[in-house]
């Protein structure tokens, strides 16, 4: 039987279609969700073991370890996925936002990637670690400063955890611009943000799940950032 992959915040958009890719092509996924949106109920009806999971609680990486272990004897990968986009302009206490910002973008991934290791290393495969981050790593982002500060650690965790890892688990980061907008988002911001890549598009969550399955499937690629942007560092 194949080892599940573990994928965090997969309760909505990217993460949730990664769900729906991994059960389409019969390989066995776990998930972390927050909030209960409707799709959990589909998921779980679907043998998806969805597990409730907000990060901001203490105790909520030593419990999810404790399920994870309690359920499953390895793992086939670790996708971090779970974020929160948020921006100084909606925050004015700027201290509480760097630290939810670092937690959930950099503390969150570096706890769960030495709490689970050795559950990777029973697959006889090569196992991954997959760390979704956002091309500001390369830019910075002055309306989403410690947002993109913390996506720049969890960047940096990247090499490390590839060095500390190899060879038996490959660790990378796919680094996304535009891939989905959000459904607040307006037609003047929408217009706005096509216009910062050379392809002008909205590419849909396709994109990233080709980067995942090109992660999974390589014996090579190791310490390395994914871009997935348009050509956005062109423009
Ligand atoms: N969408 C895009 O165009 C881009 C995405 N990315 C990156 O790709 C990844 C997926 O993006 P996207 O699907 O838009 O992500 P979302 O903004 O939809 O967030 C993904 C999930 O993270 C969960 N989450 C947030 N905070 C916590 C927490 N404290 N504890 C547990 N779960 C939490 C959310 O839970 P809840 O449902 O409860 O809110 C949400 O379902 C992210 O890492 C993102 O930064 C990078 C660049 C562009
Ligand atoms: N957790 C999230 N991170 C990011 C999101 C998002 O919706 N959730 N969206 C973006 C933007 O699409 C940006 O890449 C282009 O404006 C960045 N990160």
């Amino acid at each position: 039987m194949t080892a599940p992959i573990l994928i965090t915040g997969a309760g909505q958009r990217i993460g949730l279609a990664l769900v729906q890719h991994f059960v389409a092509s019969k390989q066995p996924v776990v998930m972390t969700y927050r909030t209960r949106h409707e799709t959990i109920d589909a998921l779980e009806q679907q043998g998806v073991h969805c597990i409730q999971v907000d990060f901001d609680n203490p105790e909520s990486l030593a419990t999810l370890e404790m399920t994870i272990r309690s359920h499953y004897n390895g793992l086939r990968a670790i996708i971090h996925n779970a974020s929160s986009w948020d921006c100084e302009q909606n925050n004015p206490d700027f201290s509480q936002l760097f630290d939810n910002m670092m937690r959930i973008h950099a503390k969150v991934p570096y706890q769960l990637n030495l709490a689970l290791a050795d559950l990777l290393l029973t697959d006889d495969c090569v196992a991954d670690i997959i760390h979704l981050t956002d091309y500001v790593v390369e830019t910075g982002s002055p309306k989403h400063i410690a947002y993109a500060a913390s996506k720049a650690a969890l960047d940096n965790l990247t090499k490390s955890f590839a060095s500390k890892y190899a060879p038996n688990i490959k660790v990378n980061s796919i680094a996304p611009s535009l891939i989905i907008f959000n459904q607040h988002d307006t037609p003047e911001y929408k217009a706005k943000t096509l216009k910062k890549s050379l392809m002008g598009i909205e590419p849909g969550c396709k994109e990233i799940i080709n980067s995942v399955e090109l992660l999974l499937n390589s014996d090579y690629i190791t310490g390395r950032s994914l871009p997935v942007d348009g050509g956005r560092h062109l423009k």
